[in-house]
C-alpha cells in the first residue's frame, strides 16, 4: 500500500474541494505510484482538540476508513463502465504529515471553506485517484444534478402538478435564489441529459453564463486548463495559444461550447447516469415515505396509534441497524441487476421490499450528486469540433455512498422546495426527454 511519507507536503498542489473532501494533485519528482495522481482527503468540521484525540484513538485499527474504494469497485463499477471511472487506490496517512500539509495548503483554500472545516487529521487512510485535470489539456467538470421528472403514482394532489412540470434542480435553485444563497440559473439538467443537440448546447451555454456571472463560484461548472482552476478573467488560458488575444469572449465561449458539445453528444455517460437516477428513485421521496409508514403500521409493536412516529430511515424494531455495509450494498446491486427488480410493481410497492427501496433511493442520491470530468484538447479559435478524438474522456467522480440518516432531511427538504416554489408562483416547464 502506498505511503504518503514517501512524498513531501510541497509535492502536492491544491486542486479543489467539495463538502466532504479536499483534493490535491501530485507535482513532485517522478515517483510511482504518485505520478499522474490526486490525493483525496476527508475533511472534518473544526473541532475541539479533545474530540480529535478521541476520534484518532477510535481509528487505530486498520479498518478501511474511507468507503470510496470498496464502494466504487464492488458496486458502482457494476453500474458504470470502468473506463468512465477513475482508478482508485488506498494510501496510508500520517497525522503529523497531514498537519504540515494543512499549514501549507490552507492559504490556497476559499476563505468560506476554511472557516467551516479542514483536513481530517484523524484519518489513517486516504485515496489516490487518477488525476483528471492535469496535463496540457482542458478539463471541464460538470455537476449535472437531477436528470429526470418523477413518476406521478405516489405524488400528492398538491405536489404532483408542480413536480411533474418543474424539475427538482430548477425549483431548488429558485429557493436558494430567494434566500440570497445563489444567483438564479437558467441551466436545467433536463436539457443536459436530453440527448438533443440543441438542448445540450443550451445547457452548456447556460452553465457558462452562470459560471461567468457568479465569478466561477457555482459548483455545477469548473474549468481547468493545464491543471489550473480558471476564473472567468482567465478564459484565454483555455486556448492552445493563451497569448492569442484575437478572440472575443463570445468566440471563446463558442469554441468551448462546441468542444464540450462534441464530447457530450458522443459519450454514453449522461444517459447511463440519467437512467440510473430514475430507475433507482422509482417512488419519489413521497412514495418512499408512505411505504415506510405503511411498513411501520404493519409491525405489531408499532401498529397502535400511541406508538411513536419513527422518521424515514431511522432505526426501528423492523430495521434495527439501518446503515448498509459493503455486503448489504453488494447484495442490493445483485437484486437491482436481477429479474427480481424488473418484476417489482412500483405502483403498489410491498412492505416486505422496504429495504430494497430504501437502498435504491440512497444509491439514486449518490448518482444525483456526482460530477463528470470531460477531458479534451485546449481550444483553437475558429475551429469547430464535430468528431470526438480518441484522447477525449468522460469520467464520473464523487460516487460516495450516502447515509440512511439523510432520508429524513431529504423528505423535509423536498417539501420545503416544492412549497417555496408554489408560494413563489413558479411555473417553469422542464421537459424530460426520456420519460417513459
Ligand atoms: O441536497 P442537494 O441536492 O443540495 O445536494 C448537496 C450538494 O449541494 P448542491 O445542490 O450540489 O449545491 C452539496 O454540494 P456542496 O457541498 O454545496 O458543493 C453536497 O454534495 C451534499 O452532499 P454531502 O452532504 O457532501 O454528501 C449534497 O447533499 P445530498 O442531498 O446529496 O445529501
Ligand atoms: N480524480 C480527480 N482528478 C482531479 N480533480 C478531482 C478528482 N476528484 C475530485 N477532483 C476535484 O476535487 C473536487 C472535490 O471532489 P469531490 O467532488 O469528490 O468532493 P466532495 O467533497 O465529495 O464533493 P460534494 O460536495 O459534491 O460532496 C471536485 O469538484 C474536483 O474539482
Amino acid at each position: 500500500m502506498a505511503n504518503i511519507l514517501k512524498t513531501h507536503q510541497s509535492d502536492w498542489k491544491y486542486v479543489s474541494e467539495g463538502g466532504a473532501t479536499i483534493v490535491l494533485s501530485y507535482i513532485g519528482p517522478s515517483r510511482i505510484p504518485f505520478d499522474g495522481k490526486v490525493l483525496r482527503l476527508r475533511k472534518s468540521k473544526r473541532q475541539h482538540p479533545e474530540v480529535v484525540d478521541q476520534l484518532r484513538d477510535s481509528r487505530l485499527d486498520e479498518a478501511p476508513d474511507d468507503p470510496t474504494i470498496d464502494f466504487q469497485s464492488k458496486c458502482m463499477a457494476r453500474l458504470i463502465p470502468p473506463e468512465h471511472l477513475p482508478d482508485l487506490e488506498t494510501v496510508l496517512l500520517d497525522d503529523h504529515w497531514l498537519e504540515q500539509l494543512a499549514l501549507l495548503q490552507d492559504p490556497h483554500r476559499p476563505q468560506s471553506r476554511r472557516e467551516e472545516d479542514g483536513i481530517d487529521f484523524t484519518r489513517k487512510k486516504g485515496v489516490l485517484a487518477t488525476d483528471l485535470i492535469g496535463g496540457n489539456e482542458l478539463s471541464v467538470e460538470i455537476k449535472p444534478k437531477w436528470g429526470f421528472l418523477p413518476q406521478p403514482a405516489h405524488l400528492s394532489l398538491d405536489t404532483g402538478p408542480i413536480k411533474l412540470r418543474t424539475c427538482r434542480f430548477c425549483m431548488h435553485n429558485n429557493l436558494r435564489a430567494q434566500r440570497g444563497q445563489s444567483l438564479p440559473m437558467k441551466y436545467c439538467p433536463l436539457d443536459l441529459f436530453s440527448g438533443d443537440i440543441n438542448r445540450v448546447s443550451k445547457a452548456i451555454s447556460n452553465l457558462w453564463d452562470s459560471w461567468s456571472k457568479s465569478e466561477s463560484t457555482i459548483n455545477n461548472l469548473k474549468i481547468f486548463a493545464r491543471g489550473k482552476l480558471l476564473h472567468p478573467s482567465q478564459v484565454n488560458e483555455m486556448l492552445s495559444d493563451p497569448g492569442d488575444t484575437s478572440g472575443s469572449l463570445d468566440h471563446i465561449k463558442s469554441a468551448f461550447t462546441s468542444a464540450l458539445l462534441c464530447c457530450l453528444m458522443q459519450t454514453p455517460v449522461l444517459q447511463i447516469l440519467s437512467k440510473l437516477q430514475r430507475t433507482l428513485d422509482v417512488l419519489d421521496i413521497e412514495g418512499l415515505s408512505s411505504l415506510w409508514r405503511r411498513t411501520l403500521s404493519s409491525h405489531p409493536s408499532l401498529a397502535s396509534e400511541s406508538a411513536p412516529a419513527i422518521p424515514l430511515g431511522v432505526s426501528s424494531p423492523f430495521l434495527s441497524s439501518p446503515e448498509p455495509n459493503i455486503i448489504d450494498w453488494e447484495t442490493f446491486i445483485d437484486s437491482f441487476l436481477s429479474p427480481f427488480s424488473s418484476g417489482l410493481d412500483h405502483l403498489q410497492p410491498k412492505a416486505e421490499n422496504i429495504r430494497y427501496y430504501l437502498l435504491a433511493y440512497l444509491l439514486s442520491a449518490t448518482v444525483k450528486d456526482c460530477s463528470i470530468i470531460v477531458r479534451t484538447d485546449l481550444l483553437q479559435l475558429g475551429k469547430t469540433s464535430s468528431k470526438r478524438k480518441n484522447t477525449d474522456s468522460v469520467t464520473v467522480i464523487d460516487l460516495d455512498p450516502k447515509k440512511m440518516d439523510k432520508l429524513n432531511k431529504w423528505e423535509k427538504l423536498d417539501a420545503e422546495i416544492v412549497n417555496a416554489y408554489h408560494n413563489n408562483g413558479g411555473s417553469k416547464i422542464c421537459i424530460d426527454a426520456w420519460r417513459g
